[in-house]
């Protein structure tokens, strides 16, 4: 994967973020503290069978563990991601770095669990680790062709909406990635349908604790539009059709609205985020 290639696909982002010190970017989360690996993978997959192929594993990792890969990512990247795309650094190859070695491993060992069970021998082999200030965010694109089905996305540190679309008819293909028109921060009137102009107030923390616990998940907008909220520790598995025929992207906004327990919308704050994409890239004949 070359550096132009995802210009191509997702911008050049160098014009709109004027946040320049990439290691505030991963400056959050991290602990110094020398934690056993031993990642806890929760059991709970929800999935909507509107968006086939679609999974969240809401407690994939334990707070200690994402304290763990946090430091590691964080420690990882360092501050050369000046070097590559802004806010993204990437991994190539078998063996994956030490601190994250195990977490892969869980995630296989989940596609093993499934019925059917996946390919043995899709063992992930690309990490993609990418950094969010408030305001960043990423087109809505379909991830590569050159990756094999099955993707999972890990959250850190920061709660953050993704939002889920249909990718046009138009240019629905499997044969080359797509990229959509960057998403702005939430207009009221499109995703909500009624005009107001009463902006909801803040989540408070323990609202977005409870968010984190057992909140709604998925929030519908149109039959081909929804979004998710990734919590941090969460696992996204993109497989099938939310892998081929749908798209993923993050606004460009420094708040999410969200609806809580209770059906009142709130913002929620953005917060530094970063994630890690799992994958693998398949072998050239
Ligand atoms: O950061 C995320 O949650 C998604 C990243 C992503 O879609 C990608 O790197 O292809
Ligand atoms: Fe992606």
């Amino acid at each position: 994967m070359d550096r132009d290639e995802y210009r191509e696909l997702f911008g050049d982002d160098d014009d709109d973020d004027d946040n320049s010190d990439n290691d505030d970017l991963f400056d959050n989360g991290g602990s110094r503290d020398n934690i056993p690996a031993a990642p806890s993978s929760d059991a709970l997959v929800l999935r909507d069978p509107s968006v086939p192929g679609l999974a969240l594993l809401p407690h994939f990792i334990s707070p200690t563990d994402q304290a763990r890969v946090s430091f590691g990512l964080h420690e990882h990247v360092g501050g050369s991601l000046t070097a590559g795309v802004r806010n993204q650094s990437m991994h190539f190859g078998l063996p994956l770095p030490p601190w994250i070695a195990d977490i892969a491993a869980s995630i296989h060992a989940h596609f093993q669990s499934l019925d059917p069970p996946r390919d043995p021998a899709h063992l992930f082999d690309q990490l993609i680790m990418n950094g969010y200030a408030p305001g960043d965010g990423i087109v809505p694109h379909v991830d590569l062709v050159r990756f094999a089905d099955g993707v999972a996305v890990l959250s850190l540190d920061a709660p953050l909406v993704m939002d889920v679309t249909r990718v046009p008819p138009g240019d629905q293909q499997a044969e080359r990635a797509y990229a959509g028109e960057r998403l702005g921060p939430v207009d009221s009137v499109e995703l909500f349908g009624t005009k107001t102009d009463d902006v909801p107030p803040v989540a408070t923390d323990d609202e977005i604790a409870e968010l984190v616990a057992a909140g709604p998940w998925t929030h519908w907008v149109t039959h081909d539009w929804a979004r998710v909220l990734l919590v941090p520790g969460s696992l996204l598995v993109l497989e099938g059709d939310a892998r081929w025929r749908w798209a993923h992207g993050i606004r460009f906004a420094t708040e999410d609205w969200w609806p809580m327990l209770s059906g009142e919308w709130r913002l929620v704050p953005r917060r530094p985020r970063s994630s890690i994409t799992f994958r693998k890239l398949i072998p050239d004949e």
